[in-house]
């Protein structure tokens, strides 16, 4: 049943991503080819593959910022061409931890920057408006840095700050592009459960993308393998059950994942 109206109405039983038959190339360089999967509401998604298997080429996709070749893409069952509830969608890059250190702003004010979007820059915040960031810095356990400048913490607990300035908006889907990027192991671990935690106690849908498949498959409740097309979706515990030979024969190099119990 697909209840769209005219691009604006929302189908809530659809998946909240879907991609299917996609085909992208830059020049003459094939980098996807048949992409076809979709991602429910209440998934923890992690998309993994070696590097230049073309997961920012498809995260650019999925947020409008290329334009589609071949195929298509849906969002929460509206075709991405006619998709205008953005909002629904917040997205953390790699790039958010090479943050200037020197940049003079709190926690809480670069947590509020993210409702810009919606009430304009030179709007005042209203108490519900400051509940929903105090509320967002909680959701990362930033609560005891709030008014701490942002130069002044580390890079993973920058990292979830930036998070919550993407949840301070309320965003049904979080895409994250490789978000551990400089930051430590021990805190990347942290990191996973934190975002684990969102996906269950909050229910935001995440798409995680990371070439950390390791460490992301003890989390997440979908694992997707891409290298130019889509070589695995499912558990990630039936993933263990591959032989090596077949994981390395799309993940492009022997690797011996390592799968932890939490
Ligand atoms: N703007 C571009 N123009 C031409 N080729 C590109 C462009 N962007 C990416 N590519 C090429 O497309 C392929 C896929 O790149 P993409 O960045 O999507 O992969 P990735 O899986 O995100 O890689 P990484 O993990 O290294 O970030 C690579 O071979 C890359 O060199």
């Amino acid at each position: 049943m697909n209840a769209k109206n005219g691009g604006i109405g929302m189908d809530s039983t659809a998946p909240v991503l879907s991609v299917n038959q996609l085909d992208y190339k830059y020049e003459q360089q094939n980098v996807l080819e048949g992409v076809t999967f979709s991602i429910q509401k209440g998934s923890f998604a992690g998309l993994v593959g070696p590097n230049g298997s073309g997961k920012t080429t498809l995260i650019q996709l999925i947020l409008g910022l290329l334009r589609l070749q071949e195929g298509n893409i849906e969002l929460f069952g509206t075709p991405i061409q006619k998709f205008k509830n953005w909002n629904k969608i917040s997205f953390v890059s790699q790039k958010a931890n090479t943050f200037n250190r020197g940049f003079p702003a709190t926690v809480y004010e670069v947590v509020a920057m993210g409702l810009t979007g919606n009430i304009g820059y030179f709007r005042f915040f209203n108490r519900l408006h400051k509940k929903q960031i105090y509320q967002a810095i909680e959701n990362v356990g930033m609560s005891d840095y709030v008014h701490r400048n942002i130069g002044d913490l580390s890079g993973g607990q920058q990292q979830r700050v930036f998070i919550a300035r993407s949840l301070v908006s309320q965003p049904e889907l979080l895409i994250l592009d490789e978000p551990t990027v400089g930051v430590d192991t021990e805190n990347v671990e942290r990191f996973y459960k934190m975002l684990a935690r969102l996906n269950k106690q909050e229910g935001i849908t995440l798409l995680l993308v990371s070439h950390d498949i390791g460490t992301i498959t003890s989390y997440v409740t979908d694992l997707l393998c891409l290298n130019k097309t889509i070589h695995y979706h499912g558990n990630p515990s039936e993933f263990y059950q591959k032989s090596d030979e077949e994981i390395s024969k799309f993940y492009g190099h022997s690797m011996h994942a390592i799968s932890h119990d939490h």
